[in-house]
């Protein structure tokens, strides 16, 4: 039985809103009303048509279709500077691309730090008919998980790019669908702004009939926090990763870095006269954030009542071995392995650090911290325009014998450029990312890195600096994942792999929101030269204003 592909369309009004998600009253970016948005639910091989009208008022906008490919829509991945002019206020932009493999995915505004205000979503792509799974569960559903923020994003974005550097800080609070608790009665709050009992952040509940098998879809897109998530008294099996099948393991608490995805299995098999706690907290960063909470309810108890047990703590912060092993222990499914070819054409290995310029704090990669330019790349790239971006082309490599990535650097200054990556077309390439010291000392920071328009095998995680000869023996070409977001656990090195076979221009950077705003990030291009004509409602801004725009 084929089902025939279909078109699936969205209208989409993005405005501001007052929202009291983890019940402080604040602006927040809505999809026609919503935060977190509508959950796109499409089968494989649909066509996704999504007509977004930009009613921010006095705000850009731009959105990423997180982990889909965009094969042959390279201009609908989203990205403001990279593939589209930002969509001014007022206008409508229509996105359209096929979403051509299931499983799970997001969605989420990529246009300065507005995915922190709260523009984010699912995309739920489901198998042929004809298809089985590895796995099998009763119920499907979805828990998005997120850092909150009580400041603006034009107010972080403004301290982020300011002397004296105003970092955004800790979040206030974590959200599981949407929900967390702020604490409201601290006093140093206005009355008014924060209410306990507001309905909008009272905890999200799951409810479970009791022996069922439910699949959770669990997503991050945190702005800054990597996350644990747990629930109290059960298990989970870890079925998919980022959507792509997982030889399963079981685990108490699962990671997430912003951008990944996880299928994980539950099973309601625990004391069915009561409720259990469901939390997710902060790891990696020293936390000064509050656990968010939700009800895992057993049908037929109140859902409203609140499990008779102190909710659990989560795992320590600070445990880099569980989380570098949780890391290990994800595999290609047996039956769904992608075969990865026997070596790269080319290595490009990149250093992150934190950096000064200027006076200003930076993000830099390779010490090439990247500057967006005002004419997109994939524009510039087609039309041949040379001056709206630096054609210098950054390093395939850092000065690894001499940089000490242990300690704060001699000379912390980086340098800025919009330069880009050009990849052979159809060439395999491998990335080794490698962690250091950042500008404080005994700190190394976790990166989540995401790549655009591509999935790529995970060949290894390690600790301290790569090594060329050792390191690159241990990688596994045997059942490595593939993924489109990846940890850089702290202090360490990952290394993934992927085929340079989607003509467009791609992001490759550090999820974390904040530190992609302050250029921790790279670009590449690969067969350009492939593109028919761009639609022409990408263009309008820099040096595409002198292409024609109806
Ligand atoms: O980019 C960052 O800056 C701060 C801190 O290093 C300086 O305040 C921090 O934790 C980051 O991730």
């Amino acid at each position: 039985s084929k089902v025939e592909a279909r078109f699936r369309h969205y209208k989409w009004d993005v405005t501001y809103q007052y929202k009291s998600p983890d019940c402080f009253k604040k602006l927040i970016i809505s999809i026609n009303g919503e935060s977190p948005g509508p959950t796109i639910i499409a089968d494989q091989g649909d066509t996704i048509v999504v007509e977004l009208k930009n009613s921010l008022v006095t705000e850009n906008l731009a959105v990423h279709w997180h982990g889909i490919r965009q094969i042959g829509s390279p201009w609908s991945d989203g990205t403001e500077a990279v593939t589209q002019c930002p969509i001014l206020p007022g206008d409508t932009f229509i996105y359209k691309f096929v979403v051509d493999r299931a499983g799970t995915f997001l969605y989420h505004a990529h246009y300065g730090l507005q995915k922190e205000a709260g523009l984010y979503g699912f995309i739920i792509v489901a198998n042929p008919p004809n298809f089985t799974e590895p796995f099998t569960y009763d119920y499907d559903q979805r828990i998005i998980l997120n850092d909150w923020y009580h400041k603006s994003a034009y107010e972080q974005g403004t301290g982020l790019s300011s002397i004296p550097f105003g970092w955004v800080g800790e979040p206030q609070s974590l959200l599981i669908n949407g929900r967390g608790k702020f604490n409201c009665s601290l006093p140093s709050l206005k009355t008014g702004v924060c209410n306990a009992s507001n309905p909008e952040c009272s905890p999200y509940v799951l409810a479970v009939i009791p022996g069922r098998t439910y699949r959770l879809r669990i997503g991050s897109l945190a702005s800054l926090s990597s996350l644990s998530f747990e629930i109290e008294g059960h298990n989970l099996t870890v079925v998919e990763a980022d959507g792509h099948y997982v030889e399963p393991f079981v685990v108490k608490n699962i990671y997430l870095y912003s951008g990944e995805t996880y299928s994980v299995l539950l099973k309601a098999n625990q004391d069915s006269s009561r409720n259990y706690w469901a939390i997710t907290n902060v790891v990696s960063r020293k936390p000064s954030t509050p656990n968010a909470l939700a009800i895992l309810n057993y049908i037929p108890n109140d859902a409203q009542t609140l499990p008779p047990t102190v909710p659990p703590t989560g795992p320590l912060w600070n445990d880099t071995t569980a989380r570098l092993a949780q890391s290990l222990a994800i595999k290609a499914h047996g039956g769904h392995i992608i075969p990865i070819p026997a070596k790269a054409d080319r290595t490009i290995v990149l250093l992150n650090t934190q950096n000064k310029l200027n006076g200003y704090t930076k993000w830099a990669i390779n010490n090439v911290s990247l500057t967006l330019p005002h004419t997109p790349y994939l524009i510039a790239l087609k039309y041949n325009l040379k001056h709206a971006f630096d054609q210098t082309i950054p390093p395939d490599n850092y000065d690894s014998e001499n940089y000490d990535i242990f300690n704060v650097a001699k000379n912390v200054n980086t340098t800025s450029s919009s330069g880009i990556y050009r990849l052979k077309f159809n060439s395999t390439v491998d990335v080794i990312l490698q962690n250091a010291n950042t500008m404080n000392a005994n700190d190394s920071e976790t990166h989540p890195w995401h790549l655009h328009g591509h999935d790529f095998w995970v060949l290894g995680f390690g600790t301290g600096k790569f090594n060329v000869s050792e390191d690159s023996k241990k990688f596994n070409l045997v059942n490595p994942i593939t993924k489109n977001t990846v940890p850089l656990h702290n202090y360490g090195w990952t290394a993934v792999r992927f085929h340079a076979n989607n003509p467009g221009v791609w992001l490759f950077h550090c999820h974390v929101e904040s530190h992609f705003f302050l250029g921790m990030s790279v670009v590449f291009e690969e067969g350009i030269e492939k593109l028919g004509e761009l639609p022409s409602t990408i263009l309008g801004c820099g040096e595409t204003r002198n292409h024609h725009r109806p």
